[in-house]
């Protein structure tokens, strides 16, 4: 078997880890052995039996220092393979260099990236000043409750020091590298309506359906009234609040599909919901209570949200990204020495991790090095070039060695 950067890239893609079942032993097993071939330490926690956290280590030749922390999810989300035009674990490589993967995005490529860097690093006689760690942890992407949210909370996140993450960005469409200093909050909504049954030919009012689909219609006022900030160029897209569908549900079900002769007493949606990190969650509580499923229209609600708002001192998740922030130039630096450029820092769309390390008020950016390259996370087709990951391998060879030999004191 072929053992080069883009062969152990393929290999890493081909673990089946989407949920509802991912496979966290074979990829964490696969990633302990391409550990020990480089030399780096490693540990394996298990906060919830059968969700593996993979710890390495490098340690620096200063560990009294703040250590560094590269984050990666196990996780992926799941793939209709019926619609990829490869199998999603089949990490295909096409003539023209693209590696078809779900996860090839989101966020196998940084995984393997981080080990390929440290990989080379190591050939050419680098030692780190500060100890880096690279995590790999579970569940990112069903809300990080049984990984990251566990690990930052344990002893063992405490004794590693940790001074600055990094963990997933985002891809670029243009030539400028993407770096994300906040994320926004994801919520849950589930809306249920319930009403009077009948005969589907009646007309009266106050039906299930007719209740949510009235709700329905003020969420899409507001999802437009958000839509048209961004579409009017006054805010990007993270800057706003999102509410997006994903789910209805309702009817009485039949063995050919559903019985259409009758009115059901429920209906149910789902809706995603994302905050930008200064929103206000207690109005948007208060519009959902008041207009999104009010009482009155025989509506009630489930929120479901996933980590922290706010820090332990009541602020936004913000890492700022500015020269009080001492490793921010030191980040920049690596990645214009690898002959990248960043574009202007942004807030992340969706949601990582690296809540739960600014919640404890640890510096941390999401970067993923890909440019040129169609934002495919969460769809069909997801894939990177190789061309494009191996110059991200470049790109954290540069970064892993200038953050690693940063000798500023930062906390
Ligand atoms: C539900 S927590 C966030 C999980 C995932 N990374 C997302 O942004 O959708
Ligand atoms: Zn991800
Ligand atoms: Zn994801």
């Amino acid at each position: 078997q072929e053992d080069t950067p883009i062969a152990r890239f393929r290999r890493y893609l081909q673990f089946n880890t989407a949920h509802p079942n991912p496979n966290y032993a074979d990829p964490v097993s696969f990633l302990l052995s391409q550990a020990n071939a480089i030399g780096l330490k490693s540990r394996t926690l298990e906060f919830v039996p059968s969700k593996p956290l993979l710890l390495l280590t490098w340690p620096g030749s200063d560990p009294s220092l703040p250590s560094l922390l590269f984050n990666s999810h196990l996780d992926s989300v799941p793939a209709e393979p019926s619609k990829w035009i490869h199998p999603p674990f089949s990490a295909t490589l096409t003539p023209d260099g693209k590696i078809y993967a779900r996860g090839a995005q989101d966020d196998k490529c940084i995984a393997m990236q981080y080990l390929e860097a440290i990989r080379n690093l190591k050939a050419k006689g680098f030692t780190p000043l500060r100890t880096v760690h690279i995590s790999y942890v579970p569940d990112e992407e069903i809300g990080g409750v049984d990984g990251s949210e566990k690990f930052v909370q344990s002893k063992e996140f405490e004794d590693l020091n940790v001074g600055f993450v990094l963990d997933e960005g985002q891809a670029s469409t243009g030539d400028e590298f993407r770096v994300f200093y906040a994320d926004r909050s994801p919520w849950g909504l589930i809306i249920k309506a319930s009403g009077a049954p009948g005969h589907g030919s009646r007309m009266y009012d106050n039906g299930a359906m007719e209740n949510l689909m009235k709700s329905v219609e003020v969420i899409t006022k507001f999802r437009e009234s958000q839509f048209d900030v961004v579409k009017s160029g006054e805010a990007m897209n993270a800057e706003v609040i999102s509410v997006n569908p994903v789910y209805l549900k309702a009817g009485t079900p039949s063995p050919t599909g559903f019985v259409m002769n009758m009115q059901p007493s429920e209906a149910e949606a789902g809706f995603d919901l994302r905050l930008p990190p200064t929103a206000d969650p207690d109005l948007i509580k208060k519009r959902i209570a008041q207009e999104w499923a009010p009482a009155t229209r025989n509506m009630t609600y489930k929120l479901i949200q996933k980590g922290p708002i706010r820090d332990y001192q009541g602020r936004p998740l913000m890492t700022l990204t500015n020269e009080s922030n001492p490793w921010w130039p030191v980040f920049k630096q690596a990645i214009e020495a690898a002959g990248g450029k960043l574009s202007r820092p942004e807030i992340l769309a969706s949601t990582t991790d690296t809540r739960f390390m600014r919640q404890r008020g640890i510096p941390a950016l999401g970067f993923s090095p890909m440019t040129n390259t169609p934002i495919l996370l969460h769809d069909h087709n997801e894939f990177l070039k190789d061309t494009v990951y191996l110059r991200g391998i470049e790109v954290y060879e540069s970064v892993i060695s200038s953050l690693s030999s940063f000798k500023g004191e930062s906390n």
